[in-house]
């Protein structure tokens, strides 16, 4: 399709948009942990930036990670005002891998480029038109603004667009400045890969050629591509998902089911986790039956239960709820129907 628009005489300019109000959350994670197949996204940027005829990003939703590249390779970017960027590879264990790390610096400088790809912080549009990341943010449909715009740019061309083409902005003291932002990034990173690998391609945006620069983003992304970190942070983005999903055997959802009141519970067990489980549930106005067959743990626990409930009030500025709770080494009077917690 992009083939045919830019081969197309008759096309001037094009839109690049997304589906369903969305431009591109970036790259499938899933297919990377399989061969890579389709067309490769690094080729397909670097077609459309080196298109003869002006290509506009029609940005709603999201435009993240391989998403954001592909804006990046576009010569300009129309941003809707409820719309989020960002290249959030850094918490996949990976860096922007399709040219993001050497575009991004070029087109809004070192300390800014540095601060969203190591932290992978998405930013609102209207942040994003005040780091110059994008070049309007519009309230109105935004795929009809930008095929507004796209036409009154047809007849220039896009050769000072490109972003690749961009020399990165100068900085006063860029040794300073990594090696500043290096030791935080390391000391925030506590051993992972991708914060460092991603400072190291910014480093190489700012002092070699675009094509080096590329070839070092490449190098970079192949080694964490392939680590245990990566693959570790791949499957807990797609296991904190999998938590809303969860069910009880009985098939009750978080989201689906009517949460039940609970008055009255009992403990069972006093160790530590029963006497803060115990505190827990008196300081949240449910009467408490608390059983321990061990008789000096229960008269360790009735001790420290009424202190830990004495300290709770004074720092409320209540009075402790002590007749809430009932103690019991009787465990023949275990009931069934209460909530029951153990050690
Ligand atoms: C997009 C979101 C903001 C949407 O949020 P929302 O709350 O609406 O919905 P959910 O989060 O619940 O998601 C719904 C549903 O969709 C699934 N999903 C979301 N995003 C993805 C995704 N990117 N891939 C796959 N699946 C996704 C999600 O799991 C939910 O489904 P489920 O069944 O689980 O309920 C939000 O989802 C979000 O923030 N998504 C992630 C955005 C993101 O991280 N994007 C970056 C992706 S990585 C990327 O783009 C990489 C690029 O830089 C390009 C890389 C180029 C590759 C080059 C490779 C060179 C490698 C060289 C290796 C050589 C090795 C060798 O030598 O062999």
């Amino acid at each position: 399709m992009m083939d045919k628009a830019l081969s197309d005489r008759k096309v001037k300019s094009v839109v690049i948009c997304g589906h369903n109000g969305k431009f591109c959350g970036g790259a499938d994670i899933r297919e990377f942990s399989s061969p890579l197949t389709g067309p490769l996204l690094i080729p397909v940027i670097q077609g459309v930036e080196s298109a003869a005829k002006p290509v506009v990003a029609a940005i709603e939703g999201v435009a993240l990670g391989g998403g954001l590249e592909l804006a990046l390779g576009c010569h300009y970017r129309i941003a809707n005002s409820k719309a989020r960027l960002g290249l959030p590879e850094v918490h996949l264990g990976l860096l922007p891998g399709a040219g993001g790390s050497q575009r991004l610096p070029r087109l809004i400088g070192v300390p800014a480029a540095l601060d969203l790809i190591t932290t992978g912080r998405h930013v609102t549009a209207a942040e994003a038109l005040q780091l110059g990341l994008v070049d309007r943010v519009t309230d109105r449909n935004t795929v009809d603004e930008a095929v507004k715009f796209a036409l009154s740019v047809a007849d220039q061309s896009p050769q000072s667009r490109r972003i690749s083409t961009f020399p990165c902005p100068r900085h006063p003291d860029l040794d300073a400045l990594f090696e500043d932002v290096m030791q935080r990034v390391r000391q925030r990173a506590r051993g992972a890969l991708a914060p460092v690998a991603c400072v190291r391609a910014v480093r190489a945006a700012a002092t070699l050629p675009f094509p080096q620069g590329m070839e070092r983003e490449r190098e970079l992304m192949a080694t964490l591509f392939t680590s245990g970190q990566a693959r570790a942070q791949q499957y807990h983005f797609f296991a904190q998902r999998a938590v809303g999903r969860w069910s009880m055997p009985s098939g009750a959802r978080w989201d689906k089911t009517k949460p039940v009141a609970v008055h009255k519970a009992m403990v069972i067990g006093l160790g530590t986790m029963g006497r803060g489980i115990a505190v827990a549930l008196v300081q949240a106005g449910v009467s408490v039956v608390a059983m321990e067959t061990n008789e000096k743990q229960l008269t360790d626990a009735k001790q420290a239960i009424s202190s830990m409930l004495e300290r709770g009030a004074k720092r409320r500025g209540v009075a402790p709820a002590l007749d809430k709770i009932r103690y019991s080494s009787d465990h023949s009077r275990r009931s069934r129907s209460a909530l029951t917690g153990g050690p």
